[in-house]
């Protein structure tokens, strides 16, 4: 149906090359490294091809889940805070930045790594210890703001959604348990101990997985990555995906510089930027 529309069928502007090794020219609404004035723009007819120019024609949306769909990241620092505080340390969000999105095995030896706890605390028992807790938690998260109205709007127009997850089975099930009717929504959800997830975020391989479940012969440069952590935007990128950025506020602004796109929340989200149908209001 969005195919039909006029200016999708012309080569896009603002963008100079193939997803992995190049960036759009438009600036990020949140990222203080790119001003936010424009160069004065020819006529207005070019201003109006800008502005109406899709940065890229996207067939498929893939979702990550912690932190972008389900506030479930909280949870993560509140247990990790906790536990470091017995030892006199305090968890920052340059710790939270290298955890965040990866599998928890992974999580485990850059946690104890990170903070020289080697010889006090093995990565097995750091996840026994937060084990207890999180399986506390996790039933109780809630969506994330934008997040039903843009999964609503997707699969209401027939773009095929997924999820990739670094989180395994168990604690899907825990964090989904009470959303289930949002998760039906999807074609496919590829978790964390999935046998073709060999490499945790930075690695391609959950979004290759992902994409490659999907119907038909799906291209990476046609999928957009939704993310919150700076390891799942360098998956979605190491894939030669596309990838929109909903960071933490609390993430430095130098975590952000991998994303095509970087929004303080979805409810910011313009699909037809995207060359995805448009909401009714865009
Ligand atoms: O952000 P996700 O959904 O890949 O989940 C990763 C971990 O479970 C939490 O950081
Ligand atoms: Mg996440």
């Amino acid at each position: 149906m969005f195919q039909a529309l006029p200016w999708l069928s012309g080569a896009p502007v603002g963008w100079t090359g193939t997803p992995h090794t190049s960036r759009p020219t438009f600036p990020r609404r949140n990222s203080p490294q790119i001003s936010l004035s424009r160069p004065p723009m020819a006529s207005s007819v070019e201003a109006a091809a800008t502005a109406r120019a899709p940065r890229a024609t996207i067939s498929h949306v893939i979702f990550d889940m912690d932190g972008l769909l389900l506030d479930t990241e909280g949870f993560y620092t509140k247990v990790q805070e906790k536990i470091l505080a017995r030892y006199g340390k305090v968890f920052d969000w340059s710790l939270k930045a290298k955890m965040m999105g990866k599998k928890a095995t992974e999580s485990a030896r850059i946690f104890v790594d990170e903070c020289g706890l080697t010889g006090l605390l093995t990565p097995e028992q750091f996840l026994e210890e937060r084990e207890s807790m999180l399986q506390e938690l996790f039933p109780s998260c809630t969506v994330l703001p934008g997040v039903l109205r843009l999964i609503h709007h997707l699969h209401a127009n027939g773009i095929p959604i997924c999820v990739a997850t670094g989180s395994h089975k168990r604690h899907f099930a825990l964090k989904t348990q009470n959303h289930q009717e949002m998760f039906a929504l999807m074609h496919h959800i590829v978790m964390g101990d999935d046998p073709e997830v060999k490499a945790g975020k930075p690695s391609p391989d959950i979004f290759l997985a992902a994409m490659r479940r999907f119907e038909g012969n799906v291209e990476p440069s046609k999928c957009l990555v939704f993310e919150d952590a700076p390891s799942g935007v360098g998956a979605a990128k190491n894939a030669g995906m596309y990838a929109v950025m909903v960071p933490d506020p609390r993430l430095d602004v130098s975590y952000q510089k991998e994303a095509n796109q970087v929004l303080s929340s979805l409810l910011d989200f313009k699909p037809a930027e995207w060359g995805l149908p448009p909401f009714k209001e865009e």
